[in-house]
């Protein structure tokens, strides 16, 4: 069978894709046009596929009758529409677990840069704005006791609450499609309502699935009911908030800060007014980006394209139905 890979991955992927006796096509030109990849992806019986642009929907589907499935280098899959496989039976598979380490890593980081201004602290050394000590200025905030709201506690979700309730004692509240027993039990997180977490929340972490159906969560209306000292992270997906209504909510001292691992849209455009702002965090997208996490990426990727190959169920299957007889 022939696998489309769109982007170069790790070596330890490739290798189990040669192993598998997989005949191996890759992206010729550094940045394809859309109909360069289309041209590609129409070779290929299954897609090895790298990042967020590139969409798998009807209208692809149509274009490339080949393509039998789907193996995500990555654990979100919002860039499919499962439905539409799934009718078709196309198998998509994506790389859940071996990134939630890194990935909550990344909200960690982000809550505490933005709780100390980190950003535009260093920016304020390197301009030479560094004057004298003030008792008054560059005041954070500490995160020691405070409520950490998770919306989406799943596995990435989990790992940043245990990270909270550990190194700050924090309280948990969580908001999810259903009831997470193990946080529950084991850091005594509380469910609560959408509007609760809103409310009560001192620190929103958001780590849910993206659909469409959630775009702009978070808008002005949300951000209202918010407390003032609320700091936002975002490492899920960027349509969750509204951008200029979390730039509004951040001016007006709606809420106190942002933390950024997705934007929309990606990247995010460098003269975004939110860039300016001093509690203001944004990173290009690096939640999974540690060696560790891209191997096991590779290996996951490249496990459900061999097993697909061979007949056999994906080993991390997002649709498993298209098993089914
Ligand atoms: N910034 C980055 O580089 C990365 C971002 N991600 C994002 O993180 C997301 C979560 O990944 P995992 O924790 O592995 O997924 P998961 O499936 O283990 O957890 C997601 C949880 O969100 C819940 N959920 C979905 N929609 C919800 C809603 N509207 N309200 C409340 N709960 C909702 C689900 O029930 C589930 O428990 C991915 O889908 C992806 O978008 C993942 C990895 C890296
Ligand atoms: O895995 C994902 O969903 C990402 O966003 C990148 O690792």
């Amino acid at each position: 069978m022939k696998v489309f890979v769109n982007k170069r991955i790790p070596d330890n992927g490739i290798q189990i894709l040669k192993d598998g006796n997989l005949d191996i096509i890759f992206q010729e030109t550094e940045n394809p046009t859309h109909e360069e990849w289309l041209e590609s992806c129409k070779q290929a019986d299954i897609i090895l596929s790298v990042g967020g642009k590139n969409k798998y929907d009807k209208e692809f589907f149509d274009a490339c009758p080949n393509v039998k499935a789907i193996a995500l280098f990555s654990v979100g899959f919002d860039q499919v529409d499962i439905e539409e496989a799934t009718k078709r039976k196309i198998a998509v598979g994506n790389t859940p677990d071996v990134l939630s380490r890194a990935t909550s890593d990344v909200a960690f980081l982000l809550m505490q840069m933005v709780s100390r201004k980190v950003n535009y602290n260093t920016a304020k050394v390197k301009s030479g704005n560094w004057k004298d000590f003030h008792p008054l200025e560059e005041l954070g905030q500490e995160l020691y006791g405070k409520t950490l709201g998770v919306l989406g506690l799943g596995r990435i979700g989990f790992e940043m609450a245990e990270k909270c309730k550990a190194a700050f004692g924090m309280n948990i509240i969580y908001h999810n499609r259903s009831h997470n027993e193990e946080a529950e039990k084991e850091l005594d997180a509380k469910y609560v309502s959408f509007d609760e977490l809103v409310q009560k929340s001192d620190i929103i972490s958001i780590h849910a699935n993206y659909t469409p159906e959630q775009a702009d969560l978070f808008n002005t209306s949300v951000f209202e009911k918010m407390k003032e000292n609320l700091i936002f992270i975002n490492t899920a997906r960027g349509g969750f908030h509204n951008e200029k209504d979390l730039f509004e909510a951040l001016i007006s001292g709606k809420i106190w800060g942002a933390g950024l691992d997705v934007t929309n849209p990606e990247p995010m455009q460098k003269d975004s007014p939110l860039l300016e702002l001093p509690n203001v965090c944004v990173l290009p997208h690096i939640g999974s980006a540690t060696l560790e996490a891209r191997s096991g990426m590779a290996r996951l990727a490249a496990e459900n394209v061999v097993a697909f190959s061979k007949g056999e169920k994906m080993p991390t299957c997002v649709n498993p139905e298209v098993y089914e007889d």
